[in-house]
């Protein structure tokens, strides 16, 4: 394998693309592209460079990252209520975060461009058929009967993440995320008389905390609609990522442009950016280190992730980084792992000690969702609480046993409710303890199981807690035992 032949935004072309959509006809997809690549980029160097800094930041143990958002979002579900419930549970998330450990969150929505899925099998049974597997809305359709991949779905994946970006852009500039207003916790769901209690004691010091800067005007004074500057506490980062799994799409938002005046090291440097979104990951099924996937992402500029499973073997990590960070950037790699619950003490260890020893700069993020996915009697796809936070508690225990750190955490999750108010069912157990039976109530998922708004928090306030419980000098999980035993117990 040659990694130091010059590359270009089209260098991946000769390498094997893993998951490779097939069109029918490729004349039509190379009209599509040529329009993509005319058309305005999505996020900017600025912001980019900035993300990429703040991640240099979370590696230094100064700031948590945040990572979530949908396994797949549909052009369906790209409304207004939808996207201002998913910024809503970011928000609220990343608060209570941001109130047990005292450090800021870094917020890296799945959204904006999360579309194209890789998936296990060519082909899914739906009832008695056997039919292409759904690869995501720029793909084919979630329909049975629209599997066929059309190159249209490109350019509409592009508007879509274009019209999501703007209502998020809208809805961060007017203030929406005034920590004033967090959307309401009304903690009825819980039914553990224990874990309401632990809750509502958290949630009482937030919003006593928040009370507390409005009496002594530290919340920035008037707001934004009377004249007011956009508040400290209004005024958050967010930013958008996906999986950089079709290329082509990729590729046709890869631009060349200028470096922010105050990271230039030549007055006329240029970078190759990839504009569709600010953090693009490489997926655990298309990381072979001669592949295309990281042949493309070797040559971007933006911050990326790699998902890290049980078959990368330590010495495949240490040349991956090799490839994708050969000049030990700060901030420039996040290693996002998903080993399961039952599987994480075996494998985790292992790469950090390797991450270690040659020195590569990471942020290590652990995504509790993807190696704790089960399928019911019934057929259905789902993930029990109880294995998310499990592996997430291990995760912590063996990176401070290594000497290493947790910089964030990577989750599938929606605050996404339905006309009657209420959130999805599509992960067993939580503080709602929802069961087997009530899966079917609410199940909208077109990929993965997401935590709901309720189960969400549920993590929020388990972690909050574990880094309370640290930065009280605890350096353990004893706080959160309480949360945890509880948590643990419900089905
Ligand atoms: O989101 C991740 C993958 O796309 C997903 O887990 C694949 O699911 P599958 O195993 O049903 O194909
Ligand atoms: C596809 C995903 O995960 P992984 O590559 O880890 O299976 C995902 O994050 O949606
Ligand atoms: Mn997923």
């Amino acid at each position: 394998m040659s990694t130091s032949s010059t590359w270009s935004p089209s260098s991946w072309r000769d390498r094997t693309v893993a998951q490779a959509v097939k069109y029918e006809d490729p004349a039509k997809l190379q009209s599509v592209l040529g329009k993509i690549t005319k058309l305005p980029p999505l996020v900017t160097p600025s912001e980019i460079e900035r993300l990429r800094h703040q991640l240099a930041l979370v590696q230094q143990n100064k700031a948590f990252l945040l990572h979530a958002g949908d396994c797949a979002e549909s052009f369906d579900a790209c409304t207004h209520e939808n996207i201002t419930a998913k910024l809503g549970l970011i928000l609220s998330f990343s608060l209570i975060l941001i109130w047990g450990a005292r450090m800021p969150v870094v917020r890296i929505g799945r959204i904006a461009g999360q579309y194209a899925k890789p998936r296990s099998s060519g082909t899914e049974k739906i009832g008695d058929r056997e039919v292409p597997s759904f690869r995501g809305d720029n793909v084919n359709g979630f329909d049975p009967d629209d599997r066929k991949p059309d190159p249209e779905r490109l350019l509409s994946a592009y508007f879509h993440s274009t019209t999501t970006l703007n209502c998020l852009r809208g809805l961060l500039a007017s203030g929406f995320a005034s920590l004033n207003h967090p959307r309401d916790w009304s903690l009825s769901h819980v039914r553990s008389p224990i874990l309401r209690k632990e809750f509502e004691r958290i949630s009482e010091s937030i919003s006593d905390a928040m009370d507390f800067s409005r009496t002594i005007g530290a919340d920035g004074g008037p707001s934004f609609e009377l004249g007011g500057t956009h508040t400290v506490q209004g005024e958050v980062d967010f930013y958008t990522s996906h999986e950089g799994l079709l290329l082509d799409y990729e590729e046709s938002l890869t631009r060349h442009l200028p470096v922010p005046p105050a990271l230039r090291k030549t007055s006329d440097e240029k970078a190759w950016y990839n504009t569709s979104a600010h953090f693009v990951w490489i997926g655990d099924r298309t990381r072979q280190l001669d592949g295309a996937h990281v042949e493309y992402f070797r040559g971007i500029r933006n911050p990326i992730g790699i998902k890290v499973g049980p078959s990368m073997q330590p010495d495949e990590l240490v040349r991956l980084l090799d490839v994708v960070n050969p000049d030990k950037v700060p901030g420039r790699v996040t290693l996002i792992t998903r080993y399961g619950a039952e599987k994480i003490a075996q494998f985790l260890a292992g790469h950090i000690a390797v991450v270690q020893k040659a020195a590569h700069p990471v942020v290590w993020v652990c995504d509790p969702m993807h190696g704790n996915t089960l399928t019911t009697s019934a057929g259905v796809k789902t993930r029990h609480f109880r294995t998310i936070v499990s592996e997430l508690v291990a995760c912590l225990r063996i990176h401070s046993e290594c000497g290493s750190r947790l910089g964030g955490v990577s989750l599938e999750f929606t605050g996404e409710i339905n006309d009657e108010g209420f959130s999805v069912t599509e992960c067993l157990g939580g503080s709602m303890e929802l069961n087997e039976q009530e899966l079917g109530l609410r199940y909208q998922s077109f990929c993965d199981p997401r935590l709901n708004f309720e189960q969400s928090l549920d993590v929020a306030f388990v972690i909050s807690e574990f880094f309370k419980s640290q930065r009280q000098g605890k350096g353990n999980l004893d706080a959160a035992n309480v949360l945890l035993s509880e948590l643990g117990k419900r089905a």
